[in-house]
Order: C-alpha cells, then sequence, then structure tokens
C-alpha cells in the first residue's frame, strides 16, 4: 500500500513570527547537518500532558487531549513536512495503570514502532509535581528496557506546567532545578546509568506550559515566567540532542524480542567449567588418591605385590585384616 502524501506543516503558521523564524531556523540548521527527517518519541505516565505538549509543538490540535487518563492503548504517528524537511512526532499512551507500568501498552507502543527509527524520546512528566517515587523509576525501567539504555543518549525530559508560582519561598529557578535533578535521579537509577557515564549523557531537561493561559513576550511568543521563549527552546535542545554525536535508536525485531535468555551469560560458561576443573574436580581427585594412599592395603593386594611376609610381621596383622583372615 502507497503511504499517504506526507501533510504540509502549516501549523507552524499559527506561531508569532519570531517562533517561525527561530523554527525555521533550526530546521535550516539541521538539513546543512544532511537531516532531512526527524522523528519524536513522546512517552511517560499517563495525564502529564504529551498530547498537549505534541499539540503544541505542531501548532494544530493532532492528539486528543483529556484531563483523564485516556482509555486508548494504540500510539498515534503524526507527520508533517515543510521546506524540504519531515517531522514525525509519535504520541503514546500513558505507561501506568492501576499504579503499575502496564507492560500491554509497553508491547503496542513497541509493535507499532517496528522498523522506525527514533531520533529522539521526550520524556514528558509535570513540573508542579513534588515527589518522585518507585512508580516513576519503572516506567523509566520499562523504556530502558524496550528501547536499550542508549535511549537515553537521545533523551530530553520535559516538565510541563511549568507556568507555576514555586512554594515555600524558593525561588522559580531553585524549585526547577530541584524538581529537574530529583527527575534526573531517577531516570539514572532507572536506567542504570553509571557514574562514569553520566558526564557524557547530560540529560537535558527543557520546561513546557502547554495552557492557553501561558503568559507571552511582546513579540507574542509563548514564555514561561523566567522569561524564556519554550516552543523554540525545547525545538533548540531537540536539534542539540540529535547532533550530540549518539546514534538514533533503530527499532527491529531483536530489539521488540528483547534479549534471547539462552545467550545471556553464555560467555561466562568456558570460565565455569575451567573453575570447577580446577578448584573442585581437581581437589577432589587429589582427596581421593590421598584417602587410598593412607588406606592400610588388603592382604591380597600386598600379596600380588610380593609385600605379604613382610606385612604379617608388621604391627597391622594384629589388627582387622588378621581377624578378616581368621574367618
Ligand atoms: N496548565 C497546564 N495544563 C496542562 C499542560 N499540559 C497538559 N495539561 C492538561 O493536562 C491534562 C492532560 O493532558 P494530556 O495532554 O491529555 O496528557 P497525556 O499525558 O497525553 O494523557 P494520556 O494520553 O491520558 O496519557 C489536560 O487537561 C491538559 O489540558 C500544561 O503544560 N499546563
Amino acid at each position: 500500500m502507497a503511504a499517504p502524501p506526507l501533510r504540509e506543516w502549516t501549523g507552524i503558521q499559527q506561531f508569532p513570527p519570531a517562533t517561525q523564524t527561530k523554527l525555521l531556523d533550526l530546521l535550516g540548521k539541521l538539513k546543512q547537518e544532511n537531516v532531512s527527517t526527524m522523528t519524536i518519541l513522546v512517552m511517560g505516565k499517563g495525564g502529564v500532558g504529551k498530547s498537549s505538549t505534541v499539540n503544541s509543538i505542531l501548532g494544530e490540535r493532532v492528539a486528543a487531549v483529556s484531563a483523564f487518563q485516556s482509555e486508548a492503548l494504540r500510539p498515534i504517528m503524526c507527520s508533517r513536512s515543510r521546506a524540504g524537511f519531515t517531522l514525525n512526532i509519535i504520541d503514546t499512551p500513558g505507561l501506568v495503570e492501576g499504579g503499575y507500568v502496564n507492560e500491554y501498552a509497553m508491547e503496542i507502543v513497541k509493535r507499532f514502532l517496528l522498523n522506525r527509527t527514533i531520533d529522539v524520546l521526550l520524556y514528558v512528566d509535570r513540573l508542579d509535581a513534588y515527589r518522585v517515587d518507585n512508580l516513576d523509576r519503572q516506567v523509566i525501567k520499562a523504556i530502558t528496557d524496550g528501547f536499550g539504555k542508549g535511549i537515553w543518549r537521545r533523551g530530553l525530559v520535559v516538565l510541563t506546567h511549568a507556568q507555576l508560582s514555586p512554594p515555600d519561598g524558593l525561588s522559580y529557578e531553585e524549585f526547577c532545578s530541584k524538581r529537574s535533578e530529583a527527575l534526573l535521579k531517577v531516570v539514572r537509577l532507572g536506567a542504570k546509568i553509571k557514574k562514569k557515564e553520566l558526564q557524557d549523557s547530560g540529560i537535558p531537561v527543557v520546561l513546557v506550559e502547554n495552557s492557553g493561559r501561558c503568559h507571552t513576550n511582546d513579540s507574542g511568543e509563548k514564555v514561561l515566567p523566567n522569561g524564556t521563549a519554550w516552543i523554540p527552546n525545547l525545538v533548540m535542545t531537540i536539534t542539540e540532542v540529535i547532533s550530540n554525536g549518539s546514534k538514533p535508536i533503530v527499532v527491529d525485531q531483536k530489539l521488540i524480542d528483547g534479549p534471547n535468555p539462552n545467550e545471556r551469560g553464555k560467555f561466562f560458561i568456558p570460565l565455569i567449567l575451567a573453575f570447577q576443573y580446577f578448584f573442585v574436580v581437581k581437589r577432589i581427585q587429589r582427596a581421593i588418591k590421598e584417602d587410598i594412599a593412607r588406606e592400610p592395603k588388603p592382604l591380597w593386594e600386598l600379596r600380588d605385590m610380593g609385600l605379604a611376609n613382610r606385612y604379617l610381621s608388621s604391627p597391622h596383622w594384629r589388627g582387622s585384616s588378621f581377624r578378616l583372615l581368621q574367618r
């Protein structure tokens, strides 16, 4: 079946001219680096603002937004083209169901992505949440198990609901950095990113405000309380991640099937066998030999060896062997 013709990215015209110029500039830079297609995967728990963020980036309502967690389990992909550049955004269902990671939803997402290449992962959560918990870690682990640790080299943490007044007399910057640090820590734990890998795997955190009530600057651009025009900032960070030298994630059958349990640890088998031979088998053999050497030889054996007479005159003769011979 022929692929449907690509739709023009008309939503970009919804943005104020200042934002449009910045976005076209960024796409132009990517094209200079021979990047003409970009596929963004959006994941996270339910109701955190994934669909709203997809709509905000595209400047049109492509994904259904609901105040309640959506029941739909199928991801949706939206493709738009502009000046020879193709932008694909994949919105996925929330990964949590009844307090647990919904493995079934994860499987559906993986199958949907078969034969696609993910250039960037947007891991979405809310800025105005005050704690991270084990569930966050489980969601991050599920993403890592599904696509490999490398996906975080292509990952961004996106925090929605960023137009807020911080509590407890904290400044906006302090609040954002506390929340970012807490989430990044969970990402590092859930993705098992080691300290050594940390320097070069600084995962960027980007703030987003999807609400129609988002403040704007003099140029009409949507801005955060710190004055950042967030749409161009988000797209700029995405382009930086694409250019960070890491590989995009190719979703093939092998990745979907996961690691073959029969292959796991195969490398250790010869080592374990060698260890068993030298430290177990050899020791037992030596112990048996020593035991045999200590054991008094039966008379018939000594007789065969021509030692019977000498043995008969030894103190052993008055021992058990004598009594045995008498019977
Ligand atoms: N104020 C504010 N509300 C937001 C923001 N992002 C999303 N919302 C609201 O949060 C609710 C959930 O948003 P969605 O975009 O549907 O969230 P989702 O993560 O796609 O949800 P699921 O598809 O159910 O997983 C909706 O009522 C949105 O209007 C934001 O940045 N600020």
